[in-house]
């Protein structure tokens, strides 16, 4: 098993500290859900207007607008937490959008203290634009390996607003350090919401990241008036075009039959309460990516991230026709009834090939983990 040398702080019994970097819908949702199991939360905010009514009110005025909070939920910010304040935190949770995590880790790195680490962990879903790097790249950059190799993933299929509605729900929470992942699942384990553990950090985010794509696609072939097979389809070719990517960087291809995979890939892909599934869809019914991007009012990871997986998979020369295709009527003004033709007009082709060995970005990663080669068949065949 991959370790690192640092692990987080031993698990408080009870009333963990736990701090969460950002107050959109997931970071207020998860806030919700650990102030109601008696934990002290500290939700960080950039918005002013955000923090004082929170405080006053304990409602989000910006998202889940009609959610009561707990009072265990204190506001902070719009400065990120200082080096004292986090040496009191048993938990550090990000859950901001993927394409502002690195400014933020920056800085929340210089206040970090090896000796008195708490646990991180990630939900964002996406990838980075510019360098396709994985959130778990970002961290090693930032951060480096060792914080990297303890940080735990959390994934699966969990709109926010069925979770503070308690609504049954089951995610993946992966880390290289099996410890981590247990006590993330333990603080988050609730009878409404179930924790599996798994050892495969790049094969569950990568998979929250892609099932965004096709959850455009998705989308895109319900706003043109396509049926079930039609959807079908998409789910089951986009699980195909996501196990060669993922397999690419380093995941193990059995990742993407889990939760993080084909359990997100079918909710976001089958309801209209996907962001990204709605920016699809819109697009399907003709309206242009720039007024759908004014008034969606919240982050569709997968716009970004459609433009990272169209340089990763023309580098790495993988068949991904579904993702091109969002790319196209996304970033090149494609008209959506040309793209669906030209997706069914492919000539047939061989329905399963195994995926592509781990490549450029799986050798990358290992690199700045400070492993080698022998270690991928670890990363590719996790035993956690
Ligand atoms: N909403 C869900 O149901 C859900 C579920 C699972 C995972 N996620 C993932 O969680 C992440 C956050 O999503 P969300 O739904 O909370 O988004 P959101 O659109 O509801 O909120 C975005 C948040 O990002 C903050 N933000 C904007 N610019 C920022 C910056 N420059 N620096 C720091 N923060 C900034 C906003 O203040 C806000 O708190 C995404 O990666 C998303 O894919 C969301
Ligand atoms: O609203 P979306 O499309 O960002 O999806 C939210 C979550 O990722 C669902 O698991």
């Amino acid at each position: 098993m991959i370790t690192s040398t640092v692990s987080s702080k031993p698990q408080p019994a009870s009333n963990s500290k736990v701090c969460i970097i950002g107050a959109g819908n997931f970071g207020s949702c998860l806030a919700s859900h650990l102030g109601d199991s008696e934990n002290d939360v500290f939700m960080w905010a950039r918005e002013v207007e955000l923090i004082n009514h929170f405080n006053l009110h304990h409602r989000n005025p910006l998202y889940l607008t009609e959610h009561d909070f707990p009072q265990s939920i204190t506001a902070i910010g719009p400065e990120l937490p200082d080096k004292e304040f986090i040496a009191k935190m048993d938990v550090l949770l990000f859950a901001i959008p993927t394409q502002f995590l690195r400014t933020n880790l920056k800085y929340i790195r210089d206040n970090l203290d090896l000796n008195n680490l708490p646990l991180l962990i990630f939900v964002n879903k996406g990838i980075e634009v510019g360098t396709h790097a994985l959130t778990l790249e970002i961290i090693v950059d930032t951060c480096g390996p060792e914080i990297a190799k303890a940080a735990t993933f959390i994934s699966g299929p969990s709109f926010a607003k069925e979770i503070v509605d308690r609504q049954p729900t089951s995610v993946s929470v992966a880390s290289f350090t099996e410890s981590e992942a247990q006590k993330a699942a333990n603080l988050f384990h609730q009878p409404h919401f179930r924790c599996y553990t798994g050892g495969d950090p790049i094969g569950i985010e990568l998979s929250g990241a892609l099932k965004n794509v096709y959850a455009i696609a998705s989308g895109m072939s319900d706003g043109l008036g396509f049926q079930n097979n039609t959807r079908a389809m998409i789910i089951t070719r986009g699980l195909a075009e996501l196990t060669c990517i993922g397999t690419a960087y380093g995941a193990s291809p059995l990742t993407f039959l889990g939760l993080s995979g084909v359990g997100d890939l079918f909710l976001t892909c089958s309801s209209s309460n996907s962001r990204n599934y709605t920016v699809g869809y819109r697009l399907g019914k003709g309206e242009s990516l720039e007024e759908i991007m004014k008034t969606l009012g919240s982050v569709a990871e997968g716009v970004s991230t459609t433009k990272a997986v169209k340089k990763v998979i023309e580098e790495l020369g993988i068949n991904a026709p579904i993702a091109t295709a969002v790319y196209e009527v996304l970033y090149e003004g494609k008209d959506t009834k040309v793209a669906v033709r030209e997706l069914m007009e492919l000539p047939p082709s061989r329905e399963l090939d195994l995926p592509p060995t781990a490549g450029g970005p799986a050798r990358r990663l290992l690199t700045k983990l400070g492993m080698d080669s022998s270690d991928l068949d670890l990363l590719m065949h996790p035993r956690l």
